[in-house]
């Protein structure tokens, strides 16, 4: 079913969702069911999984020779998706993202996914690899959200990449990332807002918030969006900390800010069970909070790791 669905199905009652990393290649399966498992009973309508794209590592030869290999730490999106739909019968949302692929191979994807019976999909641009210092897309593929977006709104209207007729019309429910504190390359949040509109106008029928500890940031987010006319549901994106290197990490990463209430609770902790500790209760607050306020889901950044979410989930739903 569609995320727009499920929520208009909700009529205002705030969801769990929840979002997993694939494993490192050469894990099983049940390592995605282990992190799954302890957050079924929150009935979560979908779960995301991330799309990474490729790396570089280097291999050292005999001869001292070092060669640059490009290698995905990450594969398998559209394996987990499957697995997850058939045995929880729950919706799997997976990222789409711009890096790594050409415009051929996210085509292939989709035509899979919509084999697989999957409704949504979270459209991205995605990050920059690590070896590099910004954002480069892939030759043969898109540069930023908002064509891999086209991309996906044609084959919704039967129009894919090569064929000279009109084909089969998929129907994907289409999310788009949207950003409190505006994305870290945007030149003011003026600009940033522009291009989330843009991605609403050409079809994007939900937003999935980047981080954010400060409820008011979220606020002020929903409001300058209808504001700017972007109507469609806004899923806060959360993250629990769960430990004090996240105090750096997080702000570093994701370009976020952390309220002076919780980095000073968090410094002032003992012991690394002490730090979860305030991070969860954080938390709590936060979502109920959010909650509160009428957010239509509330969707963690679970890494794969449930337990934290387990709690929070527990003193909310
Ligand atoms: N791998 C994954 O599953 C996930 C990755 N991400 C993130 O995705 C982020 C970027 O993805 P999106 O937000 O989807 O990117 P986006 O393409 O919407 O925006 C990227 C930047 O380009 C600007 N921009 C957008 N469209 C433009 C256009 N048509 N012309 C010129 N400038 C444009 C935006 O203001 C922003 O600064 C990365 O920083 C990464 O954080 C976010 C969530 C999950
Ligand atoms: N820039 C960006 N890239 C992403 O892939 C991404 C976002 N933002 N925001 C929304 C979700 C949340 N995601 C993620 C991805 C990784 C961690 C993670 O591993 N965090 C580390 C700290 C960061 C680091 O050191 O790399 C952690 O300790 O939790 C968290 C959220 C994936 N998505």
């Amino acid at each position: 079913m569609k995320i727009t669905d499920h929520i208009k199905n909700a009529k205002g009652k705030t969801l769990f969702s929840f979002e997993l990393l694939p494993p490192v290649k050469g894990k099983s399966i049940q390592a995605i069911y282990n992190a799954i498992d302890p957050l079924m009973e929150f009935n979560p309508p979908f779960i995301d999984v991330t799309y990474h794209r490729e790396d570089y590592i280097y291999k050292q030869h005999e001869t001292g020779l070092l060669e640059k290999i490009s290698y995905r730490k990450r594969p398998g999106t559209v394996a987990i998706c499957a697995a997850i739909i058939n045995k929880y019968k729950v919706d799997a949302v997976p990222h789409l993202i711009c890096g790594g692929f050409t415009k051929e191979e996210t085509e292939n994807a989709l035509i899979d996914l919509q084999f697989l019976g999957i409704d949504n999909v979270l459209v991205l641009r995605g990050d920059a690899r690590h070896a590099d210092s910004s954002f480069i897309p892939t030759p043969g593929g898109h540069a930023y959200a908002t064509d891999l977006l086209e991309q996906v709104m044609n084959m919704n209207n039967g129009r894919y990449l090569h064929e000279d007729h009109d084909a089969f019309k998929t129907d994907f429910c289409i999310g788009v990332a949207g950003y409190p504190e505006k994305h870290f390359e945007a030149p003011n949040l003026k600009t940033d807002f522009k291009y989330l509109k843009k991605k609403v106008d050409m079809g994007a029928e939900f937003i999935v918030t980047q981080m954010f500890f400060d409820n008011s940031k979220y606020v002020d987010f929903v409001k300058k969006c209808r504001e700017n006319g972007i109507n469609v549901p806004i899923i806060p994106g959360l993250k629990p900390i769960t430990s004090s290197k996240q105090l750096i990490s997080l702000p570093k990463v994701f370009h976020i800010d952390l309220p002076e209430d919780l980095s000073e609770a968090i410094h002032n902790c003992k012991s690394e069970a002490e730090v979860k500790e305030v991070g969860i209760e954080f938390m709590i607050t936060q979502c109920k909070e959010l909650v509160k306020i009428g957010a239509p889901v509330l969707h963690f950044y679970t890494m794969s790791n449930p337990e934290p979410t387990k709690r929070i989930a527990q003193a909310i739903f």
